[in-house]
C-alpha cells in the first residue's frame, strides 16, 4: 500500500474526532500517520487526552506533545482510531502484523468507537489470507504451540505456524513481554468459533481477530476514500 494512501484515509478519519475527545492512537505506518495531523491539531489548539497502544506511538506522540493518560486513569475513550491488516464486510479484522493486537484490542474495547483507516486492498471477502498473529505467554510455549497447531488442524488451516522473529533474528516480544506466532489459515470461515478455541488455550493472551470492534472503517484506493460502517 502506498504511503500516499495511508495519509489519505488517515487524513479521513480526522473527521472522527472533535476538540475535547479521549483518543484512543492506534499502531503501524498507517496509524503513524494518523498521529502525525493530530499532532498538527494539537500545535493549533485541538484538546485531547490521548492513550496510545503501544511504547512506539507513545514515544510518536511524546514528539508531538500530545497529551497521553492511561486506562488505569481513565475508565473509557471516545474514539481509537487504528490500522487493520484485513477486514471483511462484516468489519472483522485481523490485526497484530505490527505486534501491538492486545493493547489495541484492549483500547478498542474501551472505546464507544473503533475506527479504522487503511488501503482498499485489505479489503478481503474472506479472512485468513493474511496469517492471524497470537500472543502467547512466554512459558510453556512449546505446549502452547502444540495446541494452537492442533486448532490449525481442526479449522483445515492451509499454513503453517511461526514464531514470529525480530529484526535481531531473535523471537519478537511484545510491549507486554509475550510472544507472538503466526498462523497461516489461508481462510477462516468462522472467526468467532476460531476466536473461542484459540482463548481457551491458557498459554493464548490474546489474538488479532477482533470480532464487533470496528464500528467504521476509511478505506483509501486511488480513485478515492470509501468508507464503511457508521462514519461521522
Ligand atoms: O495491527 C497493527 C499493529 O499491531 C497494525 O495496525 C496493522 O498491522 C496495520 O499496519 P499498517 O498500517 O502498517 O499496514
Amino acid at each position: 500500500m502506498s504511503d500516499d494512501l495511508k495519509k489519505q484515509a488517515a487524513k479521513a478519519a480526522m473527521q472522527e474526532v472533535r476538540s475535547g475527545m479521549r483518543i484512543g492512537l492506534g499502531t503501524g505506518s498507517t496509524a503513524k500517520h494518523f498521529v502525525d495531523y493530530l499532532g498538527a491539531e494539537v500545535a493549533n489548539g485541538f484538546e485531547c487526552l490521548c492513550v496510545p497502544t503501544s511504547e512506539a506511538t507513545a514515544a510518536q506522540a511524546r514528539s508531538l506533545n500530545i497529551p497521553l493518560t492511561t486506562l488505569d486513569e481513565i475508565d473509557a475513550l471516545d474514539v481509537t482510531v487504528d490500522g487493520a491488516d484485513e477486514i471483511d464486510s462484516n468489519q472483522v479484522l485481523i490485526k497484530g502484523g505490527g505486534g501491538a493486537l492486545l493493547r489495541e484490542k484492549i483500547v478498542a474495547a474501551a472505546s464507544a468507537k473503533m475506527v479504522v483507516i487503511a488501503d482498499t486492498s485489505k479489503i478481503v471477502d474472506q479472512l485468513g489470507a493474511f496469517p492471524l498473529p497470537i500472543e502467547v505467554n512466554k512459558f510453556g510455549l512449546g505446549a502452547t504451540t502444540n495446541l494452537v497447531k492442533k486448532i490449525m488442524n481442526d479449522f483445515k488451516a492451509q499454513g503453517d505456524l511461526v514464531l514470529r522473529a525480530g529484526s535481531d533474528g531473535q523471537p519478537f516480544e511484545t510491549d507486554g513481554g509475550h510472544f507472538i506466532l503466526d498462523a497461516s489459515f489461508g481462510r477462516i470461515s468462522d472467526a468467532k468459533a476460531l476466536s473461542s478455541a484459540l482463548l481457551e488455550v491458557p498459554g493464548v493472551v490474546q489474538h488479532g481477530l477482533f470480532i464487533n470492534l470496528c464500528a467504521a472503517a476509511y478505506l483509501a484506493s486511488p480513485e478515492g476514500v470509501v468508507t464503511m460502517g457508521e462514519t461521522v
